[in-house]
């Protein structure tokens, strides 16, 4: 078994992989204070209540886009699982051509999902992530990885509302019936809805424009991509698990 752990802004996510099957995987908060022993007790735990053992793990893979937390997760991978992770970074292949200004910059995120696309649909394509922000990737028809977009995420921008206009409460991210809310909560929901696949809709289409490829795959990943699929059709797929694929993918080109 591999242990695989993307950490990100909001979510640590865990994928615990037999050969190409995914066996389980385990959500965290992002608890940027928590300790080796705190993170070390949450894991085992899960572990324990999944009948599977850190024994059994032959190593580990970690992508961070959250850097003091990498320590954190190395440390408590070497004192309770007895394994060295591998970290997604500088020095590791991962089979990707970066054409981004300064390659060391990417979201170590944005590669695996990149590598992940790759390997599992054709190119041209771009990856949608929405997690804490959204993230657009662009691959070309050579597989290379151009680099993209970022903008706020649907939690942020949801939760800007809210902080910084009195009379805006917080609100559940669901889809409200019409586009035409008539009371707040239903206004907020489909400005932030609607809004936010206008915007997906408005960034793909000039992707297809500067990339030259009115033919282009669009993958999307994050808990909130299967919400946003729903309302426009520009993406063509929702891949929940593309993240941790993505993972298992590197580690075995570096094993
Ligand atoms: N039902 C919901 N209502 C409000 N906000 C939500 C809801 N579900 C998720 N969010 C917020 O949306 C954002 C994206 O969450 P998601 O689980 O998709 O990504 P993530 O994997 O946590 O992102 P990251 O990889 O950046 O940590 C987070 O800020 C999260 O708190
Ligand atoms: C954009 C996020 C926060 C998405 O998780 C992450 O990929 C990141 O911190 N990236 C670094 C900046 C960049 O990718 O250009
Ligand atoms: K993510």
């Amino acid at each position: 078994m591999i242990l695989v752990v993307d950490i990100g802004n909001t979510n640590i996510v865990l994928g615990v992989y037999r050969g190409r099957e995914l066996l389980h995987h385990f959500r965290l908060s992002t608890a940027r204070q928590s300790t080796v022993d705190e993170y070390g007790v949450l894991i085992h735990n899960l572990f324990h209540m999944s009948n599977i053992s850190f024994k059994d793990v032959e190593g580990v893979i970690i992508s961070s886009v959250v850097p003091p937390l990498v320590q954190v997760i190395v440390e408590m991978c070497v004192k309770y699982i007895g394994k060295d992770p591998l970290l997604v970074g500088p020095g590791i292949k991962t089979g990707l051509n970066l054409r981004y200004e300064n390659p060391r910059e990417v979201g170590a995120d944005r590669i695996v999902n990149a590598v992940a696309a790759i390997e599992q649909y054709k190119c041209p394509l771009v990856v949608v992530d929405f997690g804490t922000a959204t993230t657009f990737d662009c691959i070309d028809a050579g597989a290379n990885y151009l680099g993209g977009a970022i903008v706020p995420g649907l939690g942020i921008s949801t939760e800007a509302l809210y902080q910084r206009a009195s009379k805006l409460p917080r609100i559940e991210l669901e889809k409200p019936k019409k586009v035409i809310g008539r009371n707040t909560v239903h206004a907020m929901q489909a400005g932030i809805i609607f809004g936010y696949a206008g915007q997906v809709e408005g960034i793909v289409r000039r992707i297809k424009l500067e990339m030259n490829a009115p033919v282009l795959k669009v993958i999307a990943t994050g808990g909130l991509a299967p919400l946003i699929a729903g309302e426009t059709d520009c993406i063509d797929e929702v891949n929940p698990m593309l993240t941790l694929e993505g993972l298992r993918i590197i580690y075995n080109r570096n094993k």
